[in-house]
């Protein structure tokens, strides 16, 4: 079986969530047109990281996010892991993800676990606790929120459910774009899955984004790579190719969990 996923390597305006609603409404809309199964956005795409305005910009429960994101899906016949976006829970803010079949219909949510103290992300989030592991367009798949690729046992905890794609999203800053490169690669080919991992281009008060937003196949090769500029890109993954992996190498029949801590 194969799947079109798009990754929708867009910017972000600052603290302007009515014009970034506008700019995904638009990149889902050429996914669409482009006949993807699949569309992927980056992560904190409302409001960008203007965490201390977040008091006023976040999404009350997520709602207005998931609203759009479940009209588009319905409208366009597209499934969308929709990145992240702050949002106000319950006098908190989270990083949170959505996660809306080609129905409209929420088959996940996700809060960011592990919170970037370079970007102070600490001071303003809660954290997560819980695995974010849906099916979607028949694939069993997961879902993680830029830094948490820093942590391969995140990675495998929510992978040992049998993804045979893991999801990206971040705003991932230029200055460690070649780190991005090799930490995805590496958690590709350990958990034997492709990864399809979205960051954003543009600018922010305190960071340049430069994309590379990427797709990459079990074996760890770059099969799509969205450059530096803003751009819908498109990539067909094939899954035979993990059945192939996963019977010459069963790394998750061999592991030896008892003994990892
Ligand atoms: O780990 C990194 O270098 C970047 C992480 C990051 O920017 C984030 O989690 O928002």
């Amino acid at each position: 079986m194969g799947l079109t996923v798009a990754l929708a390597q867009m910017d972000v305006d600052f603290a302007n969530p009515g014009a970034n609603f506008e700019r995904v409404s638009q990149v889902i809309a050429e996914a669409a047109k482009e006949h993807a199964d699949i569309v992927v956005l980056p992560e904190m795409w409302n409001t960008g990281y203007a965490l201390d305005q977040l008091n006023g910009l976040a999404d009350p429960n997520g709602q207005n996010t998931q609203e759009l994101l479940q009209e588009l899906a319905r409208n366009y016949h597209i499934n969308i892991v929709g990145g992240s976006v702050a949002t106000a829970r319950d006098d908190r803010f989270y990083n949170t993800s959505y996660i809306v079949d080609d129905q409209g219909r929420l088959v996940s949510s996700y809060d960011k676990v592990h919170l970037f103290g370079l970007m102070n992300e600490e001071q303003y989030i809660t954290a997560g606790k819980t695995e974010n592991y849906f099916q979607l367009a028949g694939a069993a798949s997961a879902g993680v929120i830029c830094y948490d690729i820093r942590f391969p046992e995140w990675l495998r905890t929510n992978a040992r459910h049998g993804a045979k794609v893991l999801y990206v999203s971040a705003e991932w800053p230029q200055p460690r774009i070649a780190q991005w490169e090799v930490l995805l690669r590496a958690r590709a080919i350990e958990n034997q899955a492709f990864v399809v991992a979205v960051n954003r281009v543009g600018d922010d008060p305190d960071n340049h984004f430069n994309g590379h937003s990427l797709v990459i196949d079990p074996l760890g090769n770059i099969i799509a790579n969205a450059g530096e500029t803003e751009k819908v890109k498109l990539a067909t993954i094939d899954f035979s190719q993990i059945e192939a992996v996963r019977g010459q190498i069963p790394v998750f029949k061999d592991r030896r969990p008892e003994l990892y801590r």
